[in-house]
């Protein structure tokens, strides 16, 4: 996009990290107003030719990769921000929370009817969960997206994602809905999609997920809004990063002395298992669980490698005495992580857990 004569852009901020920009429609002031918070990925990445489609840096800041998004000024007046540029395996809690933070703020204005967030796809997933967990007061749309192909590549997917996003986040019709993801002409739920192609553009996965796509760029929902059920209002303190919690993978020949090492040394808070199958652990690290929750009071959310299904409740291991273990209903072992961050985080008991995990859908 050329800085055209009906655009007036203002920097109201130089410090790359935290720069703020806005591009206003003069003409048409009536337009919805829409915030982008930037954060990296691969839609902020650059390779060093065009055919490059791995290897690629994140070195591309909101206010270039905005120049690639055509027709802007008829659609939204719109704002954008760069909170942080990196890729999205660097994210941690205490960059979800920072960015949290930063949507609170741009919600309290009172001005935006929208927000888009560029992201990394790697942890999109997680984030997108976290968010949907933490903003369940605001009917605003919130609309994650970002790229498979950097923006030096032929045929690079950023742009038309990220206008695509913005679509969404200026639509009345996506009131309502929660925070979605947008990629691929895809719209989905960000809490339970899931990045299901290691390398291709139609990345992101979810039975549970879908919501509504694009053709010739007009939005098709095929519902009426709704959230994903099970919410709950969680008290989040942005100062404090949450609790360790440890993924736990099952397979052929699990090492049952990773659990210990998880809880002793690690210091983790609480455990989920990705297990096989529907759940399923070898008995020893079952037993040992148990003791992990007898001696030391550390929850074991039962999730699961396999892509789609749940671990249903009738597949909980049954040892005297082991309350500690819950399923994740159909969270998987990464979305189930953050949720048990949240309890943590918000001191619940054992049943609380247990209760917070059974509004999940098939908790
Ligand atoms: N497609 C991507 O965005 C992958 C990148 N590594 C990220 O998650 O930041």
């Amino acid at each position: 996009m050329t800085k055209g004569d009906n655009l007036e852009i203002i920097n109201d901020d130089l410090n790359l990290e935290h720069s703020a920009f806005s591009i206003r429609s003069q003409c048409s002031s009536n337009l919805p107003k829409i915030k982008i918070l930037a954060t990296g990925g691969t839609i902020a990445s650059k390779g060093t030719t065009a055919s490059q489609t791995a290897g690629y840096k994140v070195d591309l800041t909101i206010d270039e990769l905005i120049q690639s998004v055509p027709d802007i000024s008829g659609i939204c007046d719109l704002q954008y921000e760069q909170i942080m540029n990196i890729d999205s395996s660097e994210m941690d809690s205490k960059h979800f929370l920072t960015l949290y933070h930063s949507i609170v703020k741009t919600l309290s204005t009172g001005i935006y009817d929208g927000i888009v967030i560029t992201h990394g796809t790697d942890t999109m997933e997680e984030t997108s969960f976290f968010l949907q967990c933490a903003l369940t007061e605001t009917d605003i749309p919130i609309v994650i997206s970002g790229s498979m192909r950097p923006s030096s590549s032929i045929s690079a997917d950023g742009p038309m994602n990220l206008y695509q996003a913005i679509r969404i986040a200026a639509c009345k019709q996506s009131i309502g809905r929660g925070v979605l993801v947008s990629l691929n002409d895809q719209i989905s739920s960000g809490y339970y999609i899931t990045k299901a192609n290691a390398n291709s553009l139609d990345t992101f996965n979810g039975r549970q997920g879908y919501l509504g796509n694009f053709v010739n760029n007009e939005i098709y929902y095929y519902y009426p809004p709704t959230k994903p059920l099970g919410l709950y209002n969680w008290n989040i303190n942005i100062n404090t990063s949450l609790d360790e919690v440890t993924i736990l993978y099952g397979h052929q020949g699990f090492n049952k002395k990773l659990i210990m090492l998880a809880v002793r040394e690690l210091n983790s808070k609480g455990l989920v298992f990705a297990g096989c199958g529907a759940g399923s652990m070898a008995k020893e690290a079952n037993e040992l669980a148990s003791e992990m929750w007898k001696n030391y009071n550390i929850p074991i959310i039962y999730s699961k490698r396999s892509i789609d299904g749940l671990v249903p409740k009738a597949a909980l291991p049954k040892i005297d005495g082991f309350t500690g273990a819950v399923s994740a209903g159909y969270l998987n072992p990464q979305k189930a992580r953050i949720l048990l961050q949240l309890c943590l985080n918000n001191k619940l008991d054992i049943h609380q857990i247990r209760k917070v995990f059974e509004g999940v859908c098939g908790g």
